[in-house]
């Protein structure tokens, strides 16, 4: 019996026969979309304070929230990490009525069919570059394949409802919701009602749909652009 069969813990962790193209790769991935969870709850409400305490005072989710719906529905955020950093995130919770109520922005409700998103938002140096329509079609597309939900819902300022309206959503009516303020229009995106066809893959660990939508998505030439542009950046699957 050789020494490394017998004692298998003095084998060496990288066969010599392995060719260099093969071994474990250390470097973290260029693009990487994965489900937040409440380690990423820091990065998360770094990226909240630049982008909206330090213009109106408050944002949408506090720190403690953040981690409270990360812990109760990690899979209804979506985080877009390049290099390990996050640089944009969505995150949403379930909700069971048809409109949004103060309620809504704390409770996430496991019985209901809406996704209320809470909060898209994009790093302060990767803005303007398409990043956050391309999350918002992503993030989209994998509620597709979540049975339970039937449509998705959020609450914004009126100036940004035309960046809405290019993803699809269509406005609902005045938010009851105020905060300080604010006001807010309320907009929805249904997510069952057009005809779909699956891919069976499981890319990025997320499951992939290909969508026949009855009213195509609006996407600027850029986001395809940098969407493509980050198809061939993302990493081939890792060594086993
Ligand atoms: C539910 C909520 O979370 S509402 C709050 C949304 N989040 C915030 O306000 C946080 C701070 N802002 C951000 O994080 C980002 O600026 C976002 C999420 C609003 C936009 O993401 P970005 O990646 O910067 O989008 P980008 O600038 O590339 O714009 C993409 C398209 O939307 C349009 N757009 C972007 N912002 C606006 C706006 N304020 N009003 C109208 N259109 C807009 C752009 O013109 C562009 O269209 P085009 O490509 O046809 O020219």
């Amino acid at each position: 019996m050789s020494l490394v069969g017998a004692l298998p813990f003095l084998k060496p962790r990288f066969s010599p026969s392995v060719s260099p193209g093969r071994q474990r790769r250390h470097t973290l991935p260029a693009s990487e979309f994965r489900p937040l969870n409440t380690q990423d709850a820091i990065s998360v409400f770094e990226i909240e304070k630049e982008a909206f305490i330090s213009v109106s005072g408050d944002c949408p989710l506090h720190l403690d929230e953040v981690r409270h719906f990360l812990t109760l529905c990690p899979e209804l955020s979506m985080g877009w990490f390049e290099e390990g950093r996050l640089v944009a995130f969505i995150i949403g919770s379930q909700w069971d009525q048809d409109r949004l109520t103060l309620d809504a922005l704390t409770l996430h409700k496991p019985k209901g069919s809406t996704v209320h998103i809470h909060v898209l938002a994009v790093h302060r140096t990767f803005r303007q570059q398409g990043k956050g329509p391309i999350l918002m079609w992503r993030y989209l597309q994998y509620l597709r394949c979540l049975p339970y939900v039937r449509r998705a819902v959020l609450m914004c300022e009126d100036f940004l409802v035309p960046f809405y309206q290019k993803s699809g959503f269509k406005v609902q009516g005045r938010c009851s919701i105020t905060v300080a303020s604010l006001t807010f229009t309320e907009m929805q995106y249904p997510v069952r009602g057009h005809a779909l066809m699956r891919r069976n893959s499981e890319a990025i660990g997320f499951p992939q749909t290909v969508l026949l939508l009855e009213e195509p998505i609006q996407r600027s030439e850029s986001a395809l652009l940098l969407e493509e542009q980050t198809q061939r950046t993302e990493p081939e699957p890792a060594d086993v």
